[in-house]
This record gives C-alpha cells, structure tokens and sequence, in this order.
C-alpha cells in the first residue's frame, strides 16, 4: 500500500484540535510538531534492525541497532519547517535537504526558489515533510528533484492529503509512500483542501490576513 492513512487515536485528536478556526499560532504550531513526530513513528516502522554486542552493566549484552540506510529530512520550505522538530525529535542524527517550493495561487502552479540538498542521496532514505498535499505539485517537484539528484527511496509525510493530490504523486511516483493523518473529501476551486486546515504556512508563522 502506497498511501496510510494513520488512524492512531493521538493523530486523530490532535489534527481534530488543528483544524479549529479560533486556535491559536502557538497551539496550531505545537500539534504540528507532534503529528509530525507521530507520523515519524508509523513511518519508521519497517526500519530495519541488527543485533550489535555492548558491554551493558553485567556483561555483553545483544541489543538492537537500527540497520537500515541513513535518513535525510526534507521539509518543503516554508509550512514544512512546522513539523522538523517533530521528525528530528525522533530521528536526531538525521540530515536536513531544505527544498524551497510556493505555489502560485492564481495557476496554482509550484515554483522552486532553493534546493539545498545533503550529499549522498543515493544512500539514504529521504523523508519530505509538508502539512498540505493539495494538488499535489508541490510534493511532485519535490520528489522529481531528489530522484534527479540521486534518491531512491522516498517518503512521504504530510498533515492533510487531497484525493486529487494524492492520484497525481503516485501516478508520476508510484514507488513513494504517503504518510497522513487524513485523507479528506477535496479541493475547492481555490485549491484548498476541503476541510483541510486552511493555509498551514500562515498558521504556523502567524502571516493570515485578517479579513
Ligand atoms: O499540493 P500543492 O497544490 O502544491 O499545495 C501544497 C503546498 O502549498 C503550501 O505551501 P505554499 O505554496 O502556500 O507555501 P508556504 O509554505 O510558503 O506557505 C503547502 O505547504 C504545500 O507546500
Ligand atoms: O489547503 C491548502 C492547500 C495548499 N496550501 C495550504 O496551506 N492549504
Ligand atoms: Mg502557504
């Protein structure tokens, strides 16, 4: 399955909380973080382990040690920089690929302004961080871009996914595994995602224009 949907109570209450109107940038940008973290733990799941011998306090003991290939983080720039934390905070010695992506919200077309991508991609595993897969460009110029420097296992981890934005990574990317907390109903004409979170940049930097 390309697409996990995570159902884990924690994930559900918390995206519940965001997608109040009336919460605040501080309370939208904690849970952020901690679904972030959350959808880390789902997606980390088929890491693989070996058995290392340490010295514990009585002996050699056999311990687990994570076996698998080294990760790289990549938050698409801006609204994916509101869940890195959460993802560091399970995975410290990861590296970070700042990809820089808006998306024109007239042609709703997604325009790159920075790549600043880690060494080695054909090495490591790469984990994209957005909150929004929308339309679903963003997250396709993402992945298009580490697959030309070289990646070849990637992840992906995103608060809210649209239908149409999930159809259109995994028909260009079908080997790309989506982690969200929420698969909802649609698009609106805008390109928001229905009932989504609203913009998620705006709301974890606190840029909304007041109406
Ligand atoms: O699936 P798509 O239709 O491409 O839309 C999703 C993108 O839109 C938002 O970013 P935005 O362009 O608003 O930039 P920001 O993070 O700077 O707010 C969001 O964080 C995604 O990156
Ligand atoms: O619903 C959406 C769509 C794109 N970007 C957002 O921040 N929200
Ligand atoms: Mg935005």
């Amino acid at each position: 399955m390309s697409v996990h949907e995570i159902s884990h109570p924690l994930v559900q209450h918390k995206l519940g909380i965001m997608r109040r109107a009336d919460l605040s940038t501080k309370s939208f940008r904690e849970l952020a973080q901690e679904i972030g973290a959350l959808l880390t733990y789902e997606a980390s799941k088929d890491f693989p382990l070996e058995d290392v011998v340490i010295e514990g306090w009585c002996g050699n003991v056999t311990v687990k040690k994570i076996a698998g290939k080294k990760v790289t983080v990549v938050p698409i720039l801006r609204a994916g920089i509101g869940m890195l934390d959460g993802v560091l905070s399970l995975i410290p010695g990861a590296k970070v690929s700042a990809v820089g992506i808006a998306r024109n919200e007239e042609t709703l077309e997604a325009g790159t302004y920075l790549k600043k991508l880690v060494g080695d991609l054909d090495q490591r595993l790469a984990l994209i961080i957005d909150p929004m897969l929308a339309t679903g460009g963003s997250m396709e110029a993402t992945i298009t871009m580490l697959k030309q420097a070289g990646c070849r296992d990637i992840k992906a981890l995103v608060l809210v996914a649209a239908p149409e934005g999930i159809e259109r990574v995994l028909s260009a990317h079908p080997d790309v595994k989506i982690y969200t907390a929420s698969i909802d109903e649609r698009l609106n004409q805008d390109g928001y995602i229905i009932p989504g979170l609203g913009d998620a940049g705006d709301r974890i930097f606190g840029t909304r224009q007041k109406e």
